[in-house]
């Protein structure tokens, strides 16, 4: 069921619409000011908003909250309802970035339509800038050896460390096959390990089936086979079995059932050493096709890649809207060893997401371990740079850091660090001039403080 928010000071209004939308299926709320408006916006999962151009009074008109509402909430589509003589401010809005506009006394049909073009295109929009999140596949153009092979019906065994994306990487590659309408199966190996042949093969009694095996509910589509270096003995004979034969044969079966499943597998990277621990027919058979996915502290290029994308995702998901990162902090991030992986990466860029106040993330908006790794860095580059321009760059980071610390305000800053306000506003100033100067002769990152 959609959710949508109806702004209008006029309360007649607000339940006409209301009452209308509800008899159409769609769950609304109301707002009759600016602050309950946006509270609700924050509360609710809203998915479109009526918006009344003449609305409030004073500074307040509609245009106004379109504004606020779009910082915080930019893919949300907003109709606006004019009334007579508001017109020109419908069309303000529309070039602020309103979806569409309706005109007061409604035309029933004009309204719904729009709400539901409204709904539609917002789900668009989403996807396309999420693709594939909510199904967590890879938001980044494939390998193209992974292209061809993913159109294909060939297994493949993608390696690697964990959290590198094994997963994504995999369901990307069903998403570029003939198969991604059709059915998809995720099995961890371990738990593989733990169902019996009836569960896995399916079961007959006198010729009728009493139950479709586990991998046979996936016909036609695709089979996941996550962490396959830990499946058992038996598991691995199956398996190979059932490449071999195409088919499978349920418990009591005498017929050859055929399968037409496409199977795709992951893997630590270690498994390739470890032949001599599987049963051979199973490790020829998964190792055709593979493919190792690099660590991400060994293509440090795609940390800010990774960091753009993610802080897009969660901030849709949190609905924030976010400036993006300053580049010490991108640096800091940059520099780290990243040993989670984008699992990692994630989890840390979700939480900053979450726990971020303003409008910018802040380097205590990451945890702590990050920016400590980040110190050492700072460090070797310091070693680069003459007595003189390192020190400067010292006290440009050590105050850039305690700023981010109390959020930008220098008062306190300056007593913390035992400095007068206006001396250090002054300390700023002389730095931020240097920092152009170090930088233009020898690269070294920061940003304005
Ligand atoms: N497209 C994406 N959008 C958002 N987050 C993602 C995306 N792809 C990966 N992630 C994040 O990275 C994590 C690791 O991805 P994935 O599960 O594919 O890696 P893996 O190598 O299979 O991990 P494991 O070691 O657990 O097997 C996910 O749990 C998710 O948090």
């Amino acid at each position: 069921m959609h959710t949508i928010l109806v702004v209008d000071d006029d309360k007649e209004i607000c339940k006409t619409l209301k009452g209308i939308l509800g008899d159409e299926g769609f769950k609304t709320h109301i707002a009759q000011t600016p602050d309950e408006a946006m509270k609700k916006l924050k509360s609710e999962n809203i998915q479109l908003i009526l918006l009344d151009v003449w609305f409030g009074k004073d500074s307040w008109d509609g245009v106004n909250l379109l504004e606020q509402i779009k910082q915080i909430s930019p893919l949300i589509p907003i109709i606006m309802i004019s009334g007579h003589g508001t017109l020109e401010l419908a069309v303000k809005a529309i070039k602020r970035g309103a979806y569409d506009f309706l005109e007061k006394p409604f035309d029933l049909d004009r309204l719904l339509l729009s709400v539901r073009h409204g709904l539609e295109h917002s789900q668009l929009h989403i996807h396309k800038v999420m693709a594939t999140n909510e199904a967590k596949s890879w938001p980044f153009p494939l390998a193209s050896s992974l292209t061809r092979l993913a159109a294909t019906d060939a297994r493949v065994l993608i390696l690697g460390e964990n959290g590198t994306g094994k997963t994504s990487i995999v369901k990307e590659m069903v998403q570029l096959s003939s198969r991604k309408d059709k059915s998809v199966l995720i099995l961890e190996a371990q738990e593989l390990n733990t169902l019996g042949n009836e569960e896995l093969l399916g079961i007959e009694r006198d010729r009728v089936v009493e139950r479709v095996g586990l991998f046979e509910k996936a016909q036609g589509g695709t089979i996941i086979l996550r962490n396959v270096d830990t499946l058992s003995d038996k598991l691995q004979k199956v398996l190979s079995e059932l490449w071999d034969l195409n088919g499978v044969y349920r418990v009591n079966g005498k017929n050859l059932v055929p399968l037409n499943v496409r199977f795709l597998a992951t893997a630590q990277d270690t498994f390739l050493s470890k032949a001599g621990l599987f049963f051979k027919e199973f490790f020829d058979r998964i190792t055709l096709n593979y493919f190792v996915l690099k660590v991400l502290r060994e293509h440090k290029e795609d940390i800010k890649l990774w960091i753009e994308y993610l802080m897009s995702f969660f901030s849709l998901r949190y609905q924030k809207f976010l400036k993006p990162l300053d580049s010490v902090t991108l640096r800091a991030l940059q520099l780290y060893e990243w040993p989670g992986n984008i699992t990692q990466l994630s989890n840390v860029i979700e939480n900053a997401v979450i726990v971020a106040t303003k409008d910018t993330l802040i380097a205590e908006n990451f945890s702590l371990p990050v920016m400590m790794q980040f110190n050492n860095s700072m460090h070797q580059d310091l070693f680069s740079l003459s007595l003189t321009d390192a020190r400067c760059m010292f006290e440009h980071f050590y105050i850039s850091y305690r700023l981010s610390e109390e959020n930008g305000n220098v008062s306190i800053v300056a007593r913390k660090i035992g400095m007068e306000r206006s001396a250090l506003h002054r300390k700023i100033k002389h730095l931020n001039e240097k920092r152009i100067e170090i930088n233009q002769k020898s690269g070294f990152f920061s940003s304005t403080l």
